[in-house]
């Protein structure tokens, strides 16, 4: 077929071929038994690339993803499943994005399965197309909207959802869970004292300080709200979680960062509720955080500068 325009192009079957070996998505055409009937030059450089596999044409795309599934590989059976579902004519079109690591770079991909009809036969279209750059871009996103602007340690929402993880954790685990919240004392007198600039600073030393007890995967430290923190330590007993945080308290004295109207103090000084829980089906994360509260109201009360703690009880 010729069309007119600036050149005259001949749309034939080899104009098409190049256009699609052109393409940098990896595109390939299967049956309904999943045979494959074409494939692109990106999609033969990929596989040639991975496995050595050239001979595409002998290939079968179902049994490749149901040999990967049958290997462990969760999201080749999804695929498969997928493929499946498009060729059922349950769905007009499947997409998965996935990842596809390999030893020198993170990778992902986005695979559709679209279906069109050519001379009576079914047909099938599978790309694949490389998005880590969005990926990673995403990735980057969601990190930054879960670290603290001021002080660059977690905030409350990575903190409300490491929480939420971590309790299911050790409910699985019946390991102990301990929480702690801690209120430096008297901070608007420091603000009013020496600025707030000067209460930024204060901030963002307190918090590189907590970080440092907070260092295995199942721990967390992260701003909890103004001049509030929280230390989240997995597997931790009551006693355990003491005898950090009573470290913690001397360290924070030892930093003597002044509060010259502190009542408590010429230096600054914090509170901290602690509670421990051993997660299970009849209590939540949400009692937890009261329990660690009311302990921190115990410490205020108290006359501040110290540690209050218990362990959390389970009522029938
Ligand atoms: N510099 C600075 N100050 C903050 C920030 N967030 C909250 N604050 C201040 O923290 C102070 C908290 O005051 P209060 O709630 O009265 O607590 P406090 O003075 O620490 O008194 P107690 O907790 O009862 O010991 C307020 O003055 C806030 O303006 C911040 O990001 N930077």
């Amino acid at each position: 077929m010729l069309l007119q325009g600036c050149y005259s192009v001949d749309y034939s079957s080899q104009f098409f071929k190049s256009v699609l070996d052109s393409m940098s998505e990896e595109v390939s055409v299967i049956d309904q038994f999943g045979n494959f009937l074409y494939v692109n030059h990106a999609w033969r450089c990929f596989s040639q690339g991975n496995d050595g596999a050239s001979s595409w044409a002998d290939a079968n795309y179902l049994t490749a993803c149901e040999r990967a599934s049958a290997n462990g590989d969760d999201l080749a059976a999804v695929a498969a499943q997928g493929i499946r579902s498009v060729i059922n004519d349950q769905q007009d079109e499947f997409y998965l994005e996935y990842p596809c690591h390999s030893s020198a770079e993170q990778r992902w991909f986005m695979m559709r399965v679209t279906a069109f009809a050519h001379g009576g036969q079914h047909c099938f279209v599978i790309t694949h197309k490389n998005i880590t750059e969005r990926k990673l871009a995403e990735e980057a996103v969601l990190e930054l909207s879960r670290i603290d602007g001021l002080t660059d340690i977690a905030n409350r929402r990575c903190f409300d959802e490491f929480l939420e993880s971590e309790y299911r954790r050790c409910a699985r685990l019946s390991m102990p869970l301990s929480l702690a919240i801690i209120d430096l004392d008297h901070f608007k007198l420091l603000n009013d004292t020496y600025g707030h600039q000067a209460g930024d600073e204060c901030l963002s030393k307190i918090a590189k300080l907590l970080k440092g007890f907070a260092k295995r995967p199942c721990d967390l430290c992260a701003r909890y709200g103004g001049e509030e923190f929280v230390i989240v330590l997995g597997n931790t007993s009551l006693i355990q979680a003491e005898a950090i945080m009573t470290r913690m308290l001397e360290a924070i004295r030892a930093l003597s960062i002044p509060n010259a109207h502190s009542p408590v103090e010429d230096f600054l000084t914090v509170s901290v509720g602690l509670s421990t829980i051993y997660p299970s089906k009849d209590s939540n994360e949400h009692q937890l955080i009261e329990a660690a509260d009311t302990q921190l109201y115990v410490a205020k009360n108290g006359g501040r500068n110290q540690l209050a703690s218990a362990q959390y009880l389970i009522m029938d």
